[in-house]
Order: structure tokens, then C-alpha cells, then sequence
């Protein structure tokens, strides 16, 4: 089911909350985060959008998804420029959240305590299935998770995995799937041994 937006506030009340979108590669994180954020625009309520500088595959500035789905955004270095936004903003979304510094979760939280709608959408897990950067903190602190599962490679179950398929073990390497493949718990675990 698509998550609602209709038990939110309207403008004017207190409206602060975190939501996190979290799921594996090519599971519909940026799609859904995009969809959210283009509600909120086209209610006419202030939206602005950040992602890690360092994130430059498809775009140097836009976020965008594997189906070239985008949306403007601000590349920051750290967490903490997300807090320089502009004064009458009512919602911020989030891109690549796995990738941001450990001050991200306070920082969506100061955010929230303004009143601030803010959506974050990341990786839950790395390549070796380990919880990603920030990612596990979010989660504890969001009022809203939604899990999303990409579809397995190999057998077409819902994938959780993001696999790699590159013989490199740095945690951050940038990539699709010349490097990655969505897979479920089951094929994931198939080379694993
Ligand atoms: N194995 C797969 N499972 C699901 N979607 C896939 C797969 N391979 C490609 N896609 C495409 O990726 C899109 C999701 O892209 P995107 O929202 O950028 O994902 P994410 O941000 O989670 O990596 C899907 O709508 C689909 O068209
Ligand atoms: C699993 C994993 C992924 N990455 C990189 C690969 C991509 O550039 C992004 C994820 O993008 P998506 O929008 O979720 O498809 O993260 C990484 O650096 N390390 C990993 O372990
Ligand atoms: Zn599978």
C-alpha cells in the first residue's frame, strides 16, 4: 500500500515529524521519495532537497532514480548545512541518507522540532548486509519507517539485499548494476557459504 499523507496537519498547526524510506538498490527508495516530495509541491507548501555532494552518478545537483524520475536538490557536504535552509521551509527531503555523517539523526530531529515535515530515504544495509552509516539511528527516531523491496535478480522473490558483484570490499563504492544486484534473502546467501 502507498504510504498516505492524510493523516497529516494542515499548515499553520504543528506539523514536525521524520518519515524514512529505507529498502536495498533499485527497491523504489528515490521513486518514492520523489512522489512524496512532488505532493507536497504541488500542495504549494516549501519544499527543499538535499543529498550528499558525493553522490554525482546520474546527476551533479538532481535526484534521481533508476527510471530517470527527478527532482532538484542541494548537494551538501555534511548533515549539519541541511540546517542553513531557508526560514519558511515546511519540508525537506533527503536522498542517500546511508552516505551522510553521524549528526544526520539530530539534525532530522532539530528539523522535526520546527515543525518541519522531513523525508529521508537511504540504504538499511551495505553489501555485507550490515546496517548502513546513519541508517539504524534514523529508523530509531523516525515516527514513520516504510521498507521497500526491490525484485531478486536471481529468483524474482522481494529482495531485501543489495549483492555486489565486483571484488571490492570499501563499504562506499558508487554504482548499478555493473556492481550491484537486488537479491532476496535466500540468493543472497547462496554465495555466502
Ligand atoms: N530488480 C529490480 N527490482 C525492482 N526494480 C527494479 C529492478 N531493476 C530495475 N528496477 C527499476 O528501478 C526502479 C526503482 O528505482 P529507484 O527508485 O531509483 O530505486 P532505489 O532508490 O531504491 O535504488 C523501479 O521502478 C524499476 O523500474
Ligand atoms: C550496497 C552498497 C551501495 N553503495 C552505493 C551504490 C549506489 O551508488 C548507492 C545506492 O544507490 P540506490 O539509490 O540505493 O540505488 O550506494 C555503496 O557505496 N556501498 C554499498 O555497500
Ligand atoms: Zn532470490
Amino acid at each position: 500500500m502507498l504510504f498516505s499523507e492524510q493523516n497529516f496537519r494542515r499548515r499553520g498547526e504543528f506539523s514536525g515529524s521524520i518519515e524514512v524510506v529505507c529498502g536495498s538498490m533499485f527497491s523504489g527508495k528515490t521513486e518514492e521519495l520523489i512522489r512524496r516530495l512532488k505532493r507536497a509541491q504541488i500542495a504549494k507548501l516549501n519544499v527543499e532537497i538535499f543529498k550528499p555532494r558525493t553522490d554525482t552518478r546520474y546527476h551533479e545537483t538532481a535526484v534521481v532514480s533508476h527510471d530517470l524520475n527527478s527532482i532538484n536538490s542541494t548537494p551538501v557536504d555534511s548533515a549539519s548545512a541541511i540546517l542553513l535552509l531557508g526560514t519558511n521551509t515546511q519540508v525537506v527531503g533527503i536522498d542517500e541518507a546511508q552516505f551522510f555523517d553521524d549528526e544526520l539523526p539530530d539534525v532530522c530531529n532539530k528539523l522535526a522540532l520546527k515543525g518541519i515535515r522531513v523525508i529521508v530515504a537511504g540504504l538499511d544495509m551495505d553489501f555485507t548486509g550490515k546496517p548502513f552509516g546513519p541508517m539504524p539511528a534514523l529508523m530509531a527516531i523516525a515516527e514513520h519507517v516504510t521498507k521497500v523491496n526491490a525484485v531478486c535478480v536471481c529468483c524474482g522473490n522481494p529482495a531485501l539485499y543489495s549483492y555486489r558483484t565486483v571484488a571490492d570490499e570499501a563499504t562506499v563504492l558508487l554504482g548499478e548494476k555493473e556492481s550491484y544486484e537486488p537479491r532476496c534473502r535466500a540468493c543472497y546467501n547462496l554465495d555466502k557459504g
